[in-house]
């Protein structure tokens, strides 16, 4: 059987690193993302997460509006935000009616409790609704600077174990990881997933080009390490917090220390700072190198 396409451009070197990249937005997005669409290329996938706050009403027409636009839409599923089997289900239904959605990235979500019935990913993946529902490729997180709940070895058990699930339920797994300041921790955690002989595509998380005290707010509620050595590889001193900051420096690091034992890599940009903001700044990149 032959493994559905996670993106048209994954088998083909990126000619610059941001080549083949994807992109994501909130429900709240729509208007910016159609302002930037005419930057972003036609297919290129764009996750709308399910953040708390937002309805479900949003969430779908965001999703329509990512696939009007002509780039493919891959809506998010919070476990542990997600209140009922039915919620779960009519929402999946609907993006795929509405969207034809093909692609869904799970994350557990940080509720210290599930709100329902799903506790983490591995129980969305479980229920096999997404394959019923047509579904092809699932996302699923890497996290590179760890879990605070879970040791180094449980990471990768359980990363390895919803990649296997993916797979056997006849779907293509995706990684996407953390957005991350430090790119040595990052590649260095994709050589040791190939080592433990995870091959799965990977897209890695970068943050877009936004306000340094931005940045520094999501680093905090998202557990991202930002301490003043990384901060200043990233291209932030810690004596200037003022102004903003783009990975101009991360996105070279990356480029320059992948190697073919890094296996399929592409990145995944986090535009804090918005979504038009970072997608001139990636085709500023894409010109420029
Ligand atoms: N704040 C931080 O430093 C970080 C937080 N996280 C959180 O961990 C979650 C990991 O998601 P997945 O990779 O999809 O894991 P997952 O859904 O595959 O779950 C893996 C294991 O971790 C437990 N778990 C997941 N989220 C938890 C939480 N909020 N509190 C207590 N235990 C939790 C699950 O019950 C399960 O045993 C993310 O949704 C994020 O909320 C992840 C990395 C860093
Ligand atoms: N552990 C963890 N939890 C998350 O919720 C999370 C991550 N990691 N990693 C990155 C993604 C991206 N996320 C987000 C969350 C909020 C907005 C956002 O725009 N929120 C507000 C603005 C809040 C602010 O500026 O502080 C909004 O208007 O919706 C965007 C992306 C959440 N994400």
């Amino acid at each position: 059987m032959s493994k559905p396409q996670i993106h048209p451009n994954w088998d083909r070197p990126a000619r610059v690193m941001t080549d083949g990249f994807s992109i994501e937005i909130t429900a709240k997005d729509v208007d910016s993302l159609r302002e930037a669409a005419p930057g972003i290329p036609e297919d290129h996938p764009v996750a709308i997460t399910f953040l708390p706050g937002e309805d479900f009403a949003a969430r779908i027409a965001a999703t329509r509006a990512v696939r009007e636009l002509g780039f493919e839409p891959m809506p998010h599923f919070s476990a542990r935000r997600i209140a009922s089997a039915q919620e779960f289900e009519d929402y999946l239904q609907a993006v795929v009616d509405q969207a034809d959605v093909k692609r869904c990235f799970v994350i557990a979500g940080d509720p210290t409790e599930a709100e329902g019935p799903f506790d983490d990913s591995s129980a969305l993946i479980g229920s096999g609704a997404f394959e019923r529902a047509g579904i092809t490729a699932i996302g699923i997180g890497g996290h590179p600077e760890g879990h605070p709940y879970m040791t180094e070895q449980q990471c990768w058990q359980v990363l390895h174990d919803k990649c296997a699930m993916i797979e056997a339920r006849g779907m293509a797994p995706l990684i996407v990881t953390q957005f991350a300041f430090d790119a040595d921790r990052v590649l260095d955690w994709v050589l040791e997933l190939r080592r433990r002989g995870i091959h799965d595509p990977v897209r890695l998380g970068v943050p877009g080009p936004a306000g340094i005290k931005t940045l520094m707010r999501f680093a905090a509620r998202c557990g991202v390490g930002a301490s003043a050595t990384v901060l200043s590889k990233y291209g932030i001193s810690i004596g200037k917090l003022i102004g903003t900051a783009g990975p101009d420096r991360l996105v070279d690091a990356i480029a320059k220390g992948l190697t073919p034992e890094h296996g399929p890599v592409r990145l995944h940009f986090y535009p804090f700072g918005g979504v038009p903001k970072t997608v001139a700044w990636i085709n500023e990149y894409a010109r420029t190198h």
